[in-house]
């Protein structure tokens, strides 16, 4: 048997779950419904209580036992009233099941009290007792054990009183006894089947919610798992730029925007000089550093709508929409400035630092990969030309 199975388990006599945790769980969640059925309850129950005064006093006139049957009526009346409104405010189901009890105990002793004032009438107290006893059970919300002890105190006294006040023969009590235990029976086997129900869906309910929180929580992880993914997919794991694969994406797409829009759209081909240089001197790591710190500059010297990608190595290629070609040269120049300006920084202790770009304005019939080898035949021209410099043709 599973672990969930055993804690759904419900004990076969009290209907309740076998796991007193679960149990307590089980009755907080109902612990508001309860409170206004028994208030309801209790109040109809009042009303019918209260109403049986009227047969009293067809029966008995203004006489003492009248007003003993009188004043045993409000007092149960009134009890079961300040009951039904302290059950109302203040009942707890789970920790309180005894309040709940008490209107149960003192209804069982006013029925009980009427034998021996009105023991002509025996034949309505039965009927009163059959009744009373399914509403022990079935109206007035309470736990099974609690409604079938109740019951049974009232069945057994009623027997004894029965016999003694108003003179029912063994004969006649062996049939008495016969009737309780039935609607006993019938009133504790109906209860205890809600009992199981009511418990089962709460478990249904609750397998459920469970289901539903870790079902999120899985949604929620693939969710991150995704993005995560993506994120490496997108950005160059060193710089933090686009990766070349996702820039070529979107440099694709912007191309193609400026053709429908007739707009112009540059592209840059930088590299750094003497990089093998910087590695040999300042070590691979320290390299790292530098050219995170030259791509960083890149991105500040670019507008928010201009995209830049790590091509390869030390080599870096950025796309400019809506840009002129004598805007492109001016950034490319401004660019390439901040990096040597990055030089003069304490942290790069006066490392000569430089880039050179090739700058490629498309033209009508251009591509993507046409545009690109243009500015890298560029960039290697200003290589050969001596480096640090920007080189762009009409
Ligand atoms: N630290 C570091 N170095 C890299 C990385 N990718 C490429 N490099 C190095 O960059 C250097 C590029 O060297 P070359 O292609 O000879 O060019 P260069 O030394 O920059 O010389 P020019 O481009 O001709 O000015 C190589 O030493 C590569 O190992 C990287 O991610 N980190």
């Amino acid at each position: 048997m599973s672990q969930q199975q055993k804690q759904n388990n419900i004990h076969w006599l009290t209907g309740q779950f076998l796991d007193a945790d679960k149990e307590l769980k089980y009755r907080h969640s109902i612990e508001s419904s309860v409170r206004s059925d028994s208030r309801l309850a209790l109040l109809l129950v009042s009303i019918i209580f209260a109403m049986f005064g009227i047969t009293d006093y067809n029966l008995l006139g203004l006489t003492q036992e009248y007003y003993s049957l009188l004043t045993m009526r409000v007092a149960v009346v009134g009890s079961c009233l300040v009951l039904a409104f302290v059950i109302g405010h203040r009942g707890g189901y789970a920790e309180k099941a005894w309040l709940h009890a008490l209107p149960l105990w003192i209804l069982a002793t006013g029925i009980i009290l009427i034998v021996p004032l009105r023991p002509e009438s025996l034949l309505t107290q039965i009927t009163a007792v059959v009744v009373a006893i399914m509403a022990f059970y079935l109206l007035i919300p309470n736990l099974l054990t609690v409604a079938a002890l109740a019951s049974l105190f009232l069945s057994i006294t009623f027997l004894a009183a029965s016999m003694l006040y108003a003179g029912v023969t063994p004969t006649g009590a062996i049939r008495l006894g016969l009737l309780l235990i039935m609607a006993n029976i019938v009133g504790y086997t109906a209860l205890r089947r809600l009992e199981r129900l009511q418990r089962q869906q709460y478990s249904l309910l609750n397998e459920e919610r469970d289901q539903n929180r870790e079902l999120l929580q899985e949604i929620k992880h693939r969710k991150s798992l995704e993005a995560q993914l993506r994120m490496v997919a997108e950005n160059d794991a060193l710089t933090g730029v686009d990766s070349r694969s996702h820039f070529m994406k979107r440099a694709e797409a912007l191309l193609q925007r400026s053709r429908l829009e007739d707009t112009p759209f540059c592209l840059f081909m930088i590299d750094v000089d003497h990089f093998k240089r910087i590695n040999d001197t300042w070590g691979h790591t320290r390299g790292d550093v530098i050219l995170t710190k030259i791509a960083e500059v890149c991105q500040h010297s670019l507008r928010p709508t201009d995209i830049i990608g790590r091509f390869g190595g030390e080599e870096f290629v950025v796309g400019l929409p809506h840009t002129s070609p004598a805007d492109a040269k001016a950034v490319a120049e401004r660019l390439k400035q901040n990096v040597e300006a990055l030089s003069s920084t304490d942290e790069l202790n006066d490392l000569e630092l430089s880039v050179t770009i090739g700058v490629a304005v498309a033209k009508a019939e251009d591509d993507l990969d046409m545009l690109i080898t243009r500015a890298d035949n560029l960039l290697y021209e200003g290589k050969r030309d001596g480096r640090n410099q920007v080189v762009m043709k009409d």
